[in-house]
């Protein structure tokens, strides 16, 4: 979360630099925060890789990321200021004369700034090579100062609640928590941070914000591309893993925590953990009551036939990974007894849009006669995380004319209506790790319980054998059982009924 100083003199070493990744979001992220003054006046980035490149050979595969990938196009006189500060260095993660090799470019860079830098250790590499890394970097001794490195971490962090404290075990056994930062890109997008904003930073929303005044909440990440040339991992994690464990229940806290009483870490991360703390968890015999799984045949989009999930590159053609999910969680508390929040995602979804919807309880007493059917009329709030960035409030108006007849309307803050340009998740949060600050990196132990929330449910889809795969068509709105699971409430998928 930005204030408006720079960090110190800090050099960024990318395990990883040649991967898909690094080109793709992370040197973009860099380099947007140059052109707009954010990095430190004294920065590096080393990118690490076995591919044999040297530094003007490794720039030009960065440059070709930013034309493809960036939010700005690279102006031929800032890349110019900017490429110097990028180099490559040749390693193997496994062998420890790397290290020994990486330590003494350090200390040269150190020598010559005349201050011993901070470093950023960014792991964009397989998660079967984190203890590798971590291990080499303290028998380096290139973590050596508590408040001057960091290490951040990709996701997937661990695959299940037992791997993923055996990675904090391991992690911590050469770092201490607050140089840990677990990235989940999710909370660093603008309309995921101003949740926070809207809600704390306004009176109107908060006495509202409860079981009195709420009747449900949906949280839909919906994507229309497929598994592309990432089945290989897809096949291992499936959308509960991928999305669900990390994105949404991370969203849903935002959404559900008490105001905090600070914007300290910390605090926020206090208040969040204790969301997933209050998650009923649900018991194996229940699980078919509460989530549904899903997974895509063959369809259309947009106007072109694409293939199913079991005919993707890497992909079992018998798999049973899910690439949908929809849940129904309640939290146990004052604030949110008995209010469900439904969570969906889902691949080769008929649009890509990810929101929020909050439903409000309808009015106590209908004094009006209307054609519109009830729930129509309740107040909705809708938060829309993108492609389009908005916040709507649904409220009844009168229609104009003679007679006393009511018609939705709409309050929007559309931040296309905004002047500056929104930063893409990244920047901020590589912004942030510069910075020190944590705020909107996951804990351990949010990352631990948000595990534990979806256990049984992991548990139970892989061991059940009997599966009607695939069972939803590519470019519609996923398996009926979703809209199944949600009906028997009365309840109805908002983003299909905006769509209509
Ligand atoms: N790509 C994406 O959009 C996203 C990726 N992630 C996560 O980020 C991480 C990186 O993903 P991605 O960039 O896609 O992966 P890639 O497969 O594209 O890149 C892997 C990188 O690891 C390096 N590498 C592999 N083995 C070794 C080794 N033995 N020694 C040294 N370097 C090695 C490769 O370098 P070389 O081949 O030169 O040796 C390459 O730079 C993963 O954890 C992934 O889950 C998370 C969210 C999105
Ligand atoms: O972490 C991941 O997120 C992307 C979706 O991110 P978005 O910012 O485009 O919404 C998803 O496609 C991918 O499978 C997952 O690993």
């Amino acid at each position: 979360m930005k204030s408006n100083k720079k960090a110190d003199a800090t050099i960024i070493i990318i395990f990883g630099g040649t991967g898909d990744l690094a080109k793709r979001k992370l040197l973009p992220a860099f380099y947007n925060l140059f052109l707009e003054d954010w990095m430190p006046d004294k920065f590096a980035i080393i990118g690490l890789g076995r591919t044999p490149l040297d530094d003007e050979q490794y720039r030009e595969r960065l440059h070709e990321g930013l034309v493809e990938f960036s939010r700005t196009k690279p102006d031929k006189s800032k890349w110019d200021s900017f490429k110097p500060a990028i180099s490559y260095f040749i390693s193997e993660i496994n062998k420890e004369g790397s290290y020994k090799e990486l330590a003494k470019k350090l200390d040269a860079q150190d020598a010559e700034w005349g201050t011993r830098a901070n470093r950023l250790f960014y792991l964009s590499v397989s998660p079967q090579f984190i203890e590798a890394v971590t291990v080499n970097i303290s028998k380096a001794g290139l973590a050596s100062d508590a408040e001057l490195d960091r290490i951040v971490i990709e996701k997937p962090f661990g695959h299940n609640k037992e791997t993923a404290i055996e990675l904090n075990n391991m992690l911590t056994q050469t770092f201490q928590e607050k140089q840990i930062y677990r990235i989940d890109h999710y909370l660093g997008k603008e309309t995921v941070q101003n949740i926070l904003a809207f809600r704390f930073a306004n009176a109107l929303f908060e006495p509202i914000w409860n079981r009195n005044y709420i009747d449900y909440v949906q949280l839909t990440v919906a994507e229309q591309v497929g598994v592309e040339e990432r089945g290989d991992y897809y096949e291992g994690s499936g959308a509960l893993r991928d999305m669900i464990q990390n994105h949404l229940l991370q969203v849903l806290c935002m959404i559900a925590m008490e105001p905090p009483v600070s914007f300290q870490a910390e605090e926020i991360r206090n208040r969040k953990v204790d969301v997933l703390r209050a998650i009923r968890r649900i018991k194996p015999e229940e699980v078919h009551q509460y989530a549904v799984r899903g997974q895509y045949a063959d369809g259309w989009l947009e106007g072109k036939k694409v293939p199913a999930y079991r005919n993707e590159p890497d992909v079992n053609p018998r798999s049973n990974t899910e690439t949908y999910v929809a849940i129904k969680f309640f939290l146990d508390n004052w604030r949110w007894q008995n209010v469900p929040f439904y969570l969906r995602t889902g691949k080769r979804m008929q649009e890509k849009t990810s929101s929020i919807t909050i439903h409000f309880r309808p009015v106590p007493h209908s004094t009006f006669a209307n054609s519109q059917s009830d729930s129509f009329m309740n107040n909705r709030l809708t938060i829309d995380i993108q492609p389009h960035m908005d916040i709507r409030l649904r409220f009844m108006a009168k229609k104009t004319g003679l007679e006393m007849d009511l018609n939705p309307a709409e309050m929007i803050f559309d931040y296309d209506k905004c002047s500056t340009q929104t930063p893409e998740a990244y920047e901020t949060l590589l912004l942030d790790a510069m910075l020190g600050d944590a705020t909107l990196f996951m804990r351990s132990d949010q990352v631990e319980e948000a595990w534990d929330v979806i256990t049984p449910i992991q548990e139970v889809w892989e061991n059940r054998e009997s599966l009607d795969f695939a069972n939803y068509a590519a470019g519609t709105w996923g398996p009926e059982s979703a809209e199944a699971l949600i009906a028997k409430e009365g309840h109805v998928w908002a983003v299909n009924l905006h769509s209509k």
